[in-house]
């Protein structure tokens, strides 16, 4: 089975966009993770690369200091075996004359000038200054004060004149100069090799060793290199720091005191890569070396912001790419799902414009609105359609006494009643119920569907229903009873004599007979022919005999008033009267006066054997229904009500013959 019906059937739909973020999310943190590592990876990839190049720099200047150093120890040596300079010294140590105090004088200026000593003297063996590069010769006077060397230089002279070897003095400071120096004693013999005295020669500490500290070419603004020397409990700063702002000439600092000071650690004995913090307490990555044949210590520095800060830079852009495109793609895929939902949305409110457009539409051909009542605030509130139909602006709310006023006032305590028990029952409501709008005092028809129930927002009873204008169906709906009622009469009707049909007859009759069987009554029916009406309409025509028909019919409903009396066309010149309620005598009298009504309309029949008039013959019987079946009662009247007329047609005509078992109570013509 396919993994992914599976996966929509078992998760449901919400679960599974929580699950998708989780694996996304999760992807994320994986990528981040990864990128972080990375990013270490490479942080420590750029540090080793720092370091390296600490330690090479380090390296480097400690041999350029330590061959500095042998170079000027190199120079002294050479000063030392120059035997000219041993003679310049002998003949002005033997007769120190302007002259050879001016040659002498001269090869210390050059020492100066050339070498690029910052001083050089001549000392003698005691270790008193007695010739510099400018001044006079001084000879020993005694009581005088003399300028003799600070005792490291006194003692270099001692093993100068010793060994007969160049000695240098460490790099110090005395009252002698303003500045640190280096000094380098070179011993002098006369051409007996009888010691002279030494050239004393001194340079500048910061002057001359500070361009061999300048950091080589590198981007980083704080790269600087240390000089120092431990001196006892404290670290001493050879040459002043470069980047301190106040750091004075002569700097030192008590090593416990700064634990994590990188110039410290190095005074401890520590070497190569020191992690700490320098003289300005700034965090820097520095590297220590030893400067050969001297206790002095380099210390390469950087800062480490600085030192990283192009690392972190590049990374941080790298994460920063990758974040933006990630954001990119995070961004992307939220604006297609947007744009998606927004479609979605659109499409949605498109279909639902196109159903409310549709429902309004079907609303207005239907003439239906909808509303919704709120018990609480005895309001409705409309649609544009149920506005309509009050005849109220679209959307406006009606009021209770808005919509009570509308009724019509024949209807308003019974929809009254009928709405208040739809509320109190909260059953469904459906009527129908006039109004009488009060815009244009129109009479209007409604019908209303509606439901209470309690809305859940509001807590409070509603009634939601439709309301639609019934008004013209109501009409043609009157107008059709109207005219089905005049059918109905009109199928009851004769159309030629307006008497009531055969139709109608036998629909009468049951009645007739239940209602005198039911009062114990009896009930007679009179059948009535026209005599020789055959030869009429052969003589006067048809449309003469209709009128003939129609003015007998006429007659015979005139005579016949009585309350419950029925005249009826039983067929062609036939004619029927019931009479409820009438005995065979008043059923007789009847019948004749019937006769004698017709005679006496005095309708010409000149062909008639009779008389020459329209006459008619009758029929006449009475029976009491009592127990008797209706059909069976029914027929019995017509049988023996059509025996008697036969009985008078055949006794000459123009008469009224009651039904009697013995065929002789005929009514002879009257005159
Ligand atoms: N003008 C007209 N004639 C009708 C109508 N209905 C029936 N008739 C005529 O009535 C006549 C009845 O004639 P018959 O049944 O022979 O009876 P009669 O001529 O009246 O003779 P008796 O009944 O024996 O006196 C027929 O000629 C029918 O055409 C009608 O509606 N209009």
């Amino acid at each position: 089975m396919p993994i992914a019906p599976l996966f929509s059937r078992w998760l449901p739909r919400l679960w599974r966009r929580w699950l998708l973020a989780a694996i996304l999310l999760a992807l994320l943190l994986l990528v981040g993770a990864r990128v972080w590592q990375a990013y270490q990876q490479r942080v420590e990839t750029y540090r080793h690369q720092v370091e390296t190049a600490l330690r090479a720099v380090s390296q480097l200047q400690a041999a350029n200091i330590a061959d500095w150093r042998v170079r000027h120890l190199g120079d002294a040596a050479d000063l030392t075996n120059d035997p000219l300079l041993m003679d310049a010294v002998a003949h002005w140590a033997a007769a120190p004359t302007p002259e050879q105090t001016s040659i002498l004088q001269e090869r210390l200026r050059s020492l100066e000038e050339n070498l690029r000593y910052t001083a050089a003297f001549f000392v003698d063996t005691r270790g008193v200054v007695r010739l510099d590069s400018a001044s006079q010769a001084r000879a020993p006077e005694p009581g005088a004060p003399q300028r003799t060397l600070d005792p490291p230089e006194t003692q270099a002279l001692r093993r100068a004149l010793d060994s007969a070897q160049p000695v240098g003095v460490e790099l110090h400071r005395s009252a002698a100069f303003a500045f640190p120096f280096f000094g380098v004693l070179a011993p002098i013999y006369g051409p007996d090799n009888g010691p002279l005295g030494a050239i004393w020669l001194v340079l500048h500490a910061q002057a001359r060793l500070a361009p061999l500290l300048e950091t080589l070419p590198n981007s980083n603004r704080s790269a600087e290199s240390l000089l120092v020397r431990r001196e006892g409990p404290w670290v001493q700063y050879l040459i002043p720091p470069r980047l301190g702002d106040a750091a004075p000439q002569d700097m030192r600092q008590i090593m416990d005191d700064a634990p994590l000071d990188v110039a410290v650690q190095a005074a401890h004995g520590e070497r190569g890569i020191l992690h700490g913090v320098d003289y300005r307490g700034r965090p820097v990555l520095a590297f220590a070396s030893t400067v050969r044949d001297t206790p002095w210590i380099l210390v390469a520095k950087v800062d480490q912001d600085e030192a990283l800060a192009q690392a972190q830079r590049n990374e941080w852009m790298g994460m920063a790419l990758l974040a933006s495109l990630l954001l990119l793609l995070g961004g992307s895929a939220f604006a297609g799902w947007q744009w998606q939902a927004r479609r979605r949305e659109q499409a949605l409110r498109n279909e639902l414009q196109y159903s409310l457009h549709w429902l309004d539409s079907a609303q207005k051909a239907a003439r239906v609105g909808y509303f919704a009542y709120y018990a609480r605030s005895e309001e409705f509130f409309m649609s544009s359609m149920a506005s309509a139909i009050f005849g109220l602006p679209p959307q406006e709310r009606m009021t209770l006494r808005q919509w009570v006023a509308m009724l019509h006032p024949e209807n308003r305590a019974e929809v009254m009643q009928v709405h208040r028990q739809a509320l109190q029952q909260c059953s469904p409501l459906h009527t129908q119920y006039r109004i009488v709008r009060t815009c244009d005092q129109q009479e209007r028809w409604v019908q209303v569907w509606g439901e209470y129930a309690m809305d859940p927002q509001q807590n409070t009873l509603r009634m939601t229903g439709t309301v639609q204008d019934i008004t013209e169906r109501r009409q043609s709906e009157e107008q059709l009873d109207r005219y089905r009622h005049t059918l109905e009469e009109q199928v009851r009707l004769d159309p030629l004599t307006q008497l009531a049909n055969r139709r109608a007859l036998d629909e009468a009759l049951p009645l007739a007979w239940a209602q005198a069987q039911q009062r114990r009554r009896p009930l007679a029916l009179l059948m009535i022919d026209i005599d020789h009406f055959k030869a009429y309409n052969d003589h006067y025509g048809h449309v003469g005999g209709d009128h003939c028909l129609q003015q007998v019919a006429a007659a015979l409903a005139t005579a016949t008033q009585r309350q419950g009396e029925l005249v009826a066309r039983y067929g062609g010149e036939e004619f029927a009267v019931l009479l409820p309620d009438a005995d065979s005598a008043q059923a007789r009298v009847t019948a004749q006066r019937l006769c004698a009504t017709v005679r006496a309309l005095a309708l010409e029949h000149l062909t008639s054997p009779v008389r020459h008039c329209v006459t008619i013959s009758v029929g006449a019987t009475c029976l009491y229904p009592e127990n008797s079946a209706p059909a069976q009662g029914i027929a019995l009247l017509f049988e023996q009500a059509d025996a008697a007329l036969y009985q008078a047609k055949n006794t000459g005509r123009d008469r009224a013959v009651l039904w009697a078992e013995q065929p002789q109570d005929a009514t002879a013509p009257g005159p």
